[in-house]
């Protein structure tokens, strides 16, 4: 973990280095992964079943056990117990609610000369979705990636999901018949999304694969965008508490390492500008951090992409807050109204001491897939969007397109495009 104070003369350069994982310029990954690509590209099922025994410690007897049936999933959902049921559909009803608020309708308008414009919104038709599964299991992340296609009105979702040494976790199939999953084949990684972009015999090719992964996932993901679409980079997890000292450092402790335990380059970073606040949480995450499950995981994160920060005030903070972009961003504050138009750069903003960003996670309703990695300048959440394509429409009228062809003759003689000019003069003396 880093202390930094930015009153130290070295603070830009440390703070600049903080910004670690980004999904490009990681030479021995991206050779692993053109190579993963070209495999599953030339040699479909064989290669896939070989990376899945090399990776996933899984050795398959055949292709067609790279498929999970879909009664599997139903029977797992039976099985759960009914608390665990119940939390599942809970959470997948709130998320469906949330994700209801971004359908876009189609429209029409008519122009002055009377010709009519327009959008029209359809929804895409075949996606894959990558439930990451090497460290940790994510039913959540089922819910999160297939619901807004669901509600998008996308025809078939073909999920991907790794089962390192076999084994099949049942929430994880339980949530995708919870959320309407068509198909579920267990492979992960680089090869997983090979599948989905260019098919295999067993996998259908998709048009989008959205969802978040490890870092020969987001690599992939990034390689093949042309072939298919994709939704962003979302890789490691991140989280930036920003902190006025109100809540208790116990409860920010949790928070900051409720991402670091996700994996070992997850990024955790803590801001105030009140430096017993400061202690008292770094004391808090190593009292945190002896309490853990997944201890080996997070300390190393804490480690290595951990960071404490002494900023000036307030405004300050927001401004660091800005520059790393960060997938999750804690406002810890009385009053987190007051800061958030100071913040330009986030996936998620949490507001307020009650609000920790593991409700988030899982229940509150909007999408926990977010760019990471500082992509959240210009990326936004996962959602209904990513899972439509928005079509135009032009229907000139006979008495509407003299007006347009005679814009567009001018133009095209402009640009020296005759044949632009022919076409629309042709059509000025049709409609005269
Ligand atoms: N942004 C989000 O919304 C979000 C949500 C959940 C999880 N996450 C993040 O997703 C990531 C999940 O990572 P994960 O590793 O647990 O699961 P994962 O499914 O992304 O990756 C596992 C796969 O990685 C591949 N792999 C592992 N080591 C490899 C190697 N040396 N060479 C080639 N391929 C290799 C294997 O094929 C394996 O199946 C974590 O970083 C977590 O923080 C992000
Ligand atoms: N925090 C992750 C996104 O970065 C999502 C998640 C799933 N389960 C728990 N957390
Ligand atoms: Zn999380």
């Amino acid at each position: 973990m880093k202390r930094l104070d930015t009153r130290q003369e070295d603070f830009a350069a440390t703070f600049a280095a903080l910004h670690g994982w980004e999904a490009s310029g990681d030479q021995q990954v991206e050779e692993r992964v053109r190579e993963i690509l070209q495999a599953v590209r030339k040699r479909g099922n064989a290669a896939l079943l070989e990376y899945t025994a090399r990776f996933d410690r899984l050795e398959l007897a055949d292709a067609a056990a790279l498929e999970i049936p879909l009664g599997d999933c139903a029977a797992a959902l039976a099985a759960l117990p009914a608390k665990g049921r119940a939390a599942l559909q809970a959470a997948a009803e709130r998320i469906r609610e949330y994700h209801q608020q971004q359908l876009v309708p189609s429209w029409e308008i008519t122009d002055a000369f009377g010709n009519q414009l327009g959008q029209r919104v359809l929804p895409l038709q075949r996606v894959g979705i990558y439930v990451p599964g090497g460290k940790a299991a994510y039913p959540s992340s089922v819910l999160m990636n297939a619901l807004p296609a669901k509600v998008a009105g996308v025809q078939e979702i073909i999920m991907t999901v790794p089962t390192p040494g076999g084994e099949v976790n049942p929430w994880v199939l339980a949530a995708a018949a919870v959320a309407g999953v068509d198909r579920v084949f267990r492979v992960g990684g680089a090869q997983a999304v090979a599948a989905l972009a260019y098919g295999t015999e067993s996998v259908p090719a998709v048009d989008k694969i959205v969802g978040p992964g490890n870092i020969y996932v987001a690599t992939a993901k990034r390689m093949v965008f042309g072939k298919v679409g994709i939704d962003m980079i979302a890789g490691p997890s991140e989280i930036l508490v920003l902190s006025d000292g109100s809540a208790p450092a116990e409860w920010l402790a949790w928070d900051l390492l409720s991402q670091a335990e996700h994996d070992e380059i997850a990024q955790s970073i803590f801001i105030t500008w009140d430096a017993a606040h400061l202690e008292a949480v770094a004391s808090a995450v190593d009292k945190a951090l002896t309490e853990l499950d997944r201890a080996p995981i997070a300390r190393t994160s804490w480690q290595n992409r951990g960071a404490l920060i002494l900023a000036r005030d307030a405004l300050e903070a927001c401004t660091l807050a800005n520059q790393v972009a960060p997938e999750h961003l804690e406002l810890a504050v009385e009053e987190p109204r007051a800061l958030l138009p100071q913040i330009t750069n986030a996936g998620a903003i949490f507001l307020g001491i009650h609000t920790c960003e593991a409700l988030g996670d899982y229940v509150a309703g909007p999408n926990h897939v977010l760019p990471t990695g500082g992509s959240a300048r210009f990326s936004s959440p996962l959602g209904v969007y990513d899972f439509i394509k928005r079509t135009s429409l032009i229907e000139a009228s006979p008495a509407g397109v003299t007006e347009l062809a005679s814009l567009a003759k001018t133009l095209a003689e402009a640009e020296g495009l005759t044949a632009h000019a022919r076409s629309a003069a042709a059509r000025i003396q049709s409609g005269q």
